[in-house]
């Protein structure tokens, strides 16, 4: 009888593999930090083949410290950093170039041209998207304009572009199988969200061949299975999501109007939308919800791009903190932050703003500004960014919402989730289990077998860990928020 789930992991910064039991409780856990690439200001590159081992190496390494053997695994679900594209020979398996990452500005100038020659408005009817450089599109584009010989041996049908999914299901059987799911495809800005089939008009607008593209499935299907020479046995793999599809998944929040929000390298907030791809009217992004049918389900998607990375960048760059979970405590050792406000625009700022060329700020330092207040600022510009993007989603809906579902890495941090309930005049639930984007890839996975018979058992596993209630005087609140939006006016269009 086979006991476990396996979900790969492969997010911005590391690669992860957990274990799942039917209870939906995590048996083992390995995960490794790769290669961040920053060859020029504002650019972010991964190594394909760091990607592919590290992923390869933690989930072996997940299957020791468990001692099991691949027999015991019913299948295996793959959840993925999205948009950042790789492009590779067919014939060789080898990547043309380093993958370009998702948060990689490199390709604002082609953004603008789409913009001039007035595409801007059907690319976003067709994908759902707001035309920017943080998706695959203009990334593939770039590829095949600068990496020497590639143009040509794209018309000859040699190469193959996929986000890290198709990468990893590609690897993992030999060549055999070449797909992505819905989700992922829908953050390509190549996808058209309501035919469910790539789009020719944008594919031609970008000199992209169609041939280079991967079919597109459901995200809960039988894939294929991995080759027995990787771990021993074949393994079905039958889940894939992009993972913050697969953390809504994970949050079980299976029906219309349900919310979660992940605090990850960057935040996004989804809001499962049911059958219906609502239009955004206030800078959030319709994107596809992880669906284990043909029958295609919709999100809004607020997309923060920097979070988390700000607590790294304290720790790495500022060397301020020596740890991430440090942050907490400078933090709560200052009453507020006289003042002082971090905007973390370091990659552009995504959702509701969509400014490619703003850029970080610090911003109303005094004499007695101190290295607690920056910290705290830091930790309360996620908060801030989260409530700039639920604000629009409650403008979108008319309606305010009564609660938040968190979970992410940086959930961990109980004074950012209290400023968070406290900013939002939201409760903030975070459950037991708050590596949800791998839970949502084993559940998808798991489904697909009959390792879990529907939705009904899954929901089952939800267990909360703990609320946070808002608490803060309504004046303090709406002088906050007022603060924040004007220090974030001053990162605006500041990248020439
Ligand atoms: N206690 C904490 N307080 C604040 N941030 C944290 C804390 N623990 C982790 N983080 C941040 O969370 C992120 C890691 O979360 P994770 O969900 O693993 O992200 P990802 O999947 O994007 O790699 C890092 O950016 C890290 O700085
Ligand atoms: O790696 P993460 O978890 O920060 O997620 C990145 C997103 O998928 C980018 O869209």
């Amino acid at each position: 009888m086979k006991q476990y789930v396996m979900a790969l992991d492969q997010g911005t910064t590391s690669s992860r593999c957990i274990i799942f039991d039917k209870q939906g409780k995590m048996k083992s856990i390995a995960q490794k930090e790769f290669t961040q690439i920053y060859p020029k200001p504002g650019w972010v590159e991964h190594d394909p083949m760091e990607i592919w081992s590290s992923q390869v190496s933690v989930a072996t390494e997940a299957m020791a410290k468990l001692g099991i053997r691949a027999e015991e695994i019913a299948s295996i679900g793959i959840t993925n950093q999205r948009e950042t594209t790789i492009v590779w020979n067919k014939h060789t398996g080898q990547p043309i170039s380093n993958a370009i990452v998702w948060q990689c500005r490199r390709t604002s100038g082609y953004i603008e041209e789409l913009k001039k020659n007035g595409v801007e408005t059907y690319i976003k009817e067709c994908t759902g998207l707001v035309v920017d450089a943080y998706f695959s599109a203009t990334k593939v584009k770039w590829m095949l304009e600068h990496v020497p010989g590639a143009r040509e041996e794209a018309s000859k049908g040699n190469l193959l572009f996929g986000t890290v999914d198709t990468w990893l299901i590609w690897n993992l059987t030999k060549g055999k199988t070449f797909v992505t799911d819905y989700t992922n495809a829908s953050r390509t800005m190549l996808f058209d969200i309501k035919k469910l089939q790539w789009d020719k008009k944008i594919l031609g607008e970008l000199d992209i061949p169609e041939n280079m593209l991967p079919e597109v499935k459901p995200s809960s299907c039988i894939y294929g299975n991995t080759d027995r020479s990787i771990f021993g046995e074949e393994i079905p793999i039958s889940g894939a999501a992009g993972d913050q599809q697969a953390a809504l998944f994970g949050q079980c929040c299976f029906t219309k109007g349900e919310v979660k929000n992940t605090y990850g390298t960057g935040c996004f907030l989804l809001m499962n939308t049911g059958d219906e791809a609502i239009e955004s009217k206030h800078g959030l992004l319709t994107t596809m919800a992880a669906c284990t049918t043909n029958k295609p389900e919709y999100a809004l998607e607020g997309s923060v791009f920097v979070a988390g990375a700000a607590v790294q960048w304290l720790r790495d760059e500022l060397r301020l903190i020596r740890t991430a979970a440090e942050s907490e405590k400078y933090a709560t050792q200052v009453e507020d932050t006289n003042g002082v406000y971090v905007v973390p625009a370091f990659a552009g700022l995504g959702a509701p703003y969509w400014d490619q060329y703003a850029r970080g700020a610090i911003v109303g330092i005094t004499r007695g500004s101190n290295r607690e207040h920056i910290i705290r600022a830091t930790l309360e510009s996620i908060a801030y960014q989260t409530y700039d993007v639920l604000k629009s989603m409650e403008n979108d809906l008319g309606m305010s919402l009564k609660s938040l579902k968190v979970d992410g890495g940086a959930c961990a941090n109980r004074f950012l989730m209290q400023f968070q309930a406290d900013i939002l005049e939201t409760k903030v639930h975070r459950p037991e289990c708050i590596e949800t984007t791998a839970l949502g890839a084993a559940y998808l996975a798991g489904l697909a077998v009959g390792f879990w018979k529907d939705k009904e058992e899954i929901k089952k596993n939800w267990s909360l860990s703990e609320t946070f209630e808002p608490n803060m005087n309504g004046e303090k609140r709406s002088s906050l928020i007022k603060g924040w939006q004007k220090a974030i006016k001053r990162s605006f269009d500041w990248e020439e």
